[in-house]
This record gives C-alpha cells, sequence and structure tokens, in this order.
C-alpha cells in the first residue's frame, strides 16, 4: 500500500510504560506476587478484597500470615509450596491448600504458581488463586464425602484430582479402610468417563477357574448348566472405568488372563467365537506393596506397569491425625442419618479419639462411632463411650484400649488370635470383620494367607 512519507508509523510502546498494577487488578481471580522471603510484593484487587487487607498495609507482609494465618511458612506445617519449587528450581508449580478468609473461614483453594523476573533479573513468585465451589472443596461421591485438610490429605486430593485428567490407569495404595474405595469413585467422578459405568471388581474373589465366565462373560450354552448370555464385567465397564480392587491377590495365572485383556481391549465371552471391544479405564488398588510383590515374583512386573501408570498413595489416619475431627462429625451426620437422631463428640472424647492410632483406618473410626452412639445415653458421647479394638501397630501412641487388646503383629497385619475370634463368632466373617474395624475382604484375605 502507498504511504505518504509525511505518514508517521504510531509510536511502539514498551511494556516497561504500563501499569502493572492495573493489569493485575483486570484478573478476577486473586494474584499476588512473592520474593524470596515470603514477603508480598504487589497483589490485585480481588486479592485484598479476599483476605482482607487494605493496599496501605500489603506490601511486605509474609503470605503466609495472610492466607494462612500462620507465622511460619506452610511448607514448615509439611504442604507442599510453590515457594519452594519456584525459588528452587524454577518450574511452575500447582497445589490444593486451604485458605483462610479474615475471620477465619476455611476454604478450599487450588494455587498456581509461576516465576516473575523483574528487569534486573531477580526472581519472585506469582501466584495465582482459584478458589474452589463447595462440591469440590470436599471430593463428593454420592453422599460420600472425603473429607480432610491435612497437609497429608490435601497433597492425595490433589492428586486425585490430576490424575482424573488423564485416562492412563491409577493404582492406588493404603492401608485397609483408609478410603481406596471412595477414592476410586472419587477419579471416576472427576474423570470425562463420569457418565458411563463404574464397575468394582473384588479381586479377592475371583479365581481362575472364574475368570471368563465373571470377567468375560459367557455364550448360552459355553457349559453344562449355563442357561443364558452373561456379559461380564470387563464388558459391562465399556467407556467407563474398572476398579480393581484388592489386585495383590489375584493367583499369577489370573494376572496373565488379565494383562492380556488389559493390553489390548480385545476378548472373546466363554464360548464364544466372536472377538469383543471394551474401552475401560483402569483403577486398581491395593494395601500390599506391589513392587514387593514383584520383587517376590509374587506378582507379574508386566502387569504392575499396566496398572501403576499413575500411583497414588493414601497416607493413612494417624499421620493426619487432624483431619479425625472433621471426619468424625461427617461419619456422625451419616450414622445420625441411618439411625434417625444427633449425635456430636464432647471434647474429652474428640481428645481421646485423637490420640489413637487407628490401624482399621476410618472405617475403625466409624466402627467406633457407631458402638459410642449405642452406648451414648443422649446426644453428647464421653470419653467413656469410646472403646477401641485394636492394639496398635505402634502401641507407645496408644491409648489403653478398655477392650481386651489383639495382637496385630501377624503376617501382613493379621491378628495372631483369628482362629479364636473366628469360633467366637462361630465362623461369621462379616462379624469378626465388624469386630475389629476392617472390612470383610481383609479377613477373607487373612484365611487365605494362612
Ligand atoms: N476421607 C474420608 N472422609 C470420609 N469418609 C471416609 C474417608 N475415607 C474413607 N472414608 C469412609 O471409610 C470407610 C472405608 O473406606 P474405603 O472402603 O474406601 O476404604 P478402603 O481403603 O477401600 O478399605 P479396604 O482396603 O479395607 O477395602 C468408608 O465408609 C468410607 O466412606
Amino acid at each position: 500500500m502507498w504511504r505518504s512519507p509525511l505518514d508517521k508509523p504510531a509510536p511502539v510502546h514498551s511494556l516497561e510504560a504500563l501499569d502493572v498494577q492495573s493489569a493485575m487488578d483486570l484478573q478476577q481471580h486473586p494474584m499476588v506476587v512473592i520474593d524470596a522471603e515470603y514477603r508480598i510484593v504487589a497483589a490485585n484487587r480481588a486479592y485484598r478484597e479476599c483476605y482482607g487487607v487494605s493496599e496501605e498495609d500489603l506490601v511486605g507482609r509474609r503470605c503466609h500470615q495472610v492466607s494462612h494465618h500462620s507465622d511460619v511458612p506452610c511448607h514448615e506445617n509439611g504442604e507442599d509450596c510453590p515457594h519452594q519449587t519456584v525459588f528452587r528450581n524454577g518450574e511452575p508449580h500447582e497445589v490444593r491448600h486451604v485458605h483462610y478468609d479474615p475471620v477465619g473461614n476455611a476454604e478450599h483453594v487450588r494455587i498456581r504458581g509461576h516465576v516473575l523476573r523483574d528487569l534486573r533479573g531477580q526472581r519472585f513468585l506469582a501466584e495465582e488463586i482459584i478458589h474452589l465451589p463447595r462440591e469440590q472443596s470436599e471430593i463428593t461421591c454420592t453422599d460420600m464425602r472425603m473429607v480432610g485438610r491435612s497437609p497429608a490429605f490435601l497433597r492425595c486430593l490433589h492428586h486425585i484430582e490430576m490424575a482424573a485428567r488423564t485416562d492412563a490407569s491409577i493404582l492406588l495404595w493404603g492401608e485397609s479402610g483408609v478410603g481406596k474405595e471412595l477414592a476410586a469413585s472419587a477419579l471416576h467422578q472427576f474423570s470425562a468417563r463420569a457418565d458411563k459405568p463404574l464397575i468394582t471388581v473384588d479381586c479377592t474373589t475371583l479365581p481362575e477357574h472364574l475368570f471368563e465366565s465373571e470377567f468375560l462373560g459367557h455364550e448360552r450354552g459355553a457349559y453344562t448348566g449355563c442357561i443364558g448370555r452373561k456379559i461380564g464385567l470387563f464388558e459391562s465397564a465399556d467407556g467407563g472405568t474398572l476398579f480393581l480392587d484388592e489386585v495383590g491377590e489375584l493367583p499369577l495365572p489370573v494376572q496373565a488372563k488379565l494383562l492380556r485383556v488389559l493390553e489390548t481391549g480385545a476378548f472373546r465371552r466363554l464360548g464364544g467365537a466372536d472377538l469383543l471391544h471394551a474401552n475401560v479405564r483402569i483403577i486398581a488398588a491395593s494395601n500390599r506393596n506391589l513392587r514387593e510383590m514383584v520383587a517376590e515374583r509374587t506378582f507379574r512386573e508386566d502387569l504392575y506397569y499396566r496398572l501403576a501408570a499413575i500411583n497414588i498413595d493414601l497416607p493413612p489416619l494417624r499421620e493426619r491425625r487432624e483431619d479425625i475431627p472433621g471426619i468424625a462429625c461427617v461419619l456422625l451426620e451419616r450414622i445420625g442419618r441411618e439411625w434417625g437422631g444427633q449425635w456430636q463428640l464432647s471434647t474429652e472424647a474428640e481428645r481421646r479419639l485423637c490420640a489413637y492410632n487407628f490401624p482399621g483406618n476410618v472405617r475403625e473410626l466409624r466402627n467406633i462411632l457407631q458402638k459410642a452412639v449405642a452406648l451414648a445415653d443422649g446426644p453428647l458421647i464421653l470419653p467413656e463411650h469410646v472403646h477401641f479394638l485394636q492394639s496398635s501397630h505402634h502401641p507407645e501412641e496408644n491409648i489403653a484400649a478398655p477392650t481386651r487388646p489383639i495382637s496385630f503383629s501377624g503376617r501382613r497385619g493379621r491378628p495372631t488370635n483369628l482362629p479364636e475370634l473366628l469360633s467366637t463368632f462361630q465362623g461369621n466373617r462379616r462379624q469378626v470383620a465388624e469386630h475389629l474395624g476392617v472390612s470383610e475382604r481383609t479377613v477373607y484375605r487373612w484365611l487365605h494367607q494362612s
């Protein structure tokens, strides 16, 4: 295009001349810039409003004092903090934290931390803070909430959220009763497959002779006495998620068969000629250390790597004691709905619970609360209503149990007096499980290990 020599190009403005503060204020999420000493250098309007700090009072304040109401940096409280990552290796980092508003209300937030440099090249941490709506603040599965605010639990929730966004297979590891099944439902619900089925396979009840018919299904007349066609568990999960619970219990021959199906997604129903396909996302769970089992050759290495594209560890309750009151409260609400009533813990009863070690984790807490509710005369649960059933793996942290302690020193946590207990409960595994605060499956597994 022809230009007159008199036409001057428009001047190019440099970014330096821009008012950074007004650019930050355009952001609807709270944003804050922090130096290496945790001092706030700048923050946008949303941040100031959210945490109740005036413009004059902001610069130089410590970030942890403003958002955590804590005098020490979050990582000293055991939290995973972007400050550490950004200043150590300059990598962006995303975490989930609990922040407090000016009056002390807790809210779950997602923080994205990035490196920012000034003109001299000095490094700062720029944080974008996204407040999670209530329904995301505690992962909710139907009416089951995964409750907790401890750093260990928040880390675990963050991993669950991140992993749910992918289609990779996930291995959940954690002690019995720690919430693996709940985590599997959460993973499914947060995934793109949420509107498709979540099928649970209890691997303790999948012996070799049932694998084909149960897992892959069968055609009519596939074997003597077989009446109709049956869709197997794998096919039922097509488009959705297959949860392999207690996967470490699968016998080796079944592991080989399972691997073959998982590798290709292709299978034939028992007695069927057609090769079928199912598109299934796998979540597996185990309370046994599968790596050790691989080393001992009791678990196939190739299957392990097929299952464990992402590993998520669920922390035991004794490593997140600060979660006990919150979980107890939710469990009491649940018991109240089921039994028709309202109960709450007295301060002393809560203190007693918080000092206990919970070898049976959240399931044991639920059983203890059910018994306490049954014993309580009114809506208040007192310390004498709180009865512990197990002696712990860490007796030094345990409060003396009023009932006769059970030794869990046996193989893989198996109580040494299991045969005695079975005879007391006339072989009823469910009652033994309830008594011990473990799942019925766990008792089943112990019996098959003997
Ligand atoms: N964070 C939590 N908040 C509230 N309830 C929880 C939490 N974690 C677990 N629960 C409850 O504790 C009980 C046991 O959880 P779950 O069955 O998921 O444990 P698990 O690890 O799969 O146990 P197992 O290995 O014995 O099968 C369930 O009633 C579950 O709803």
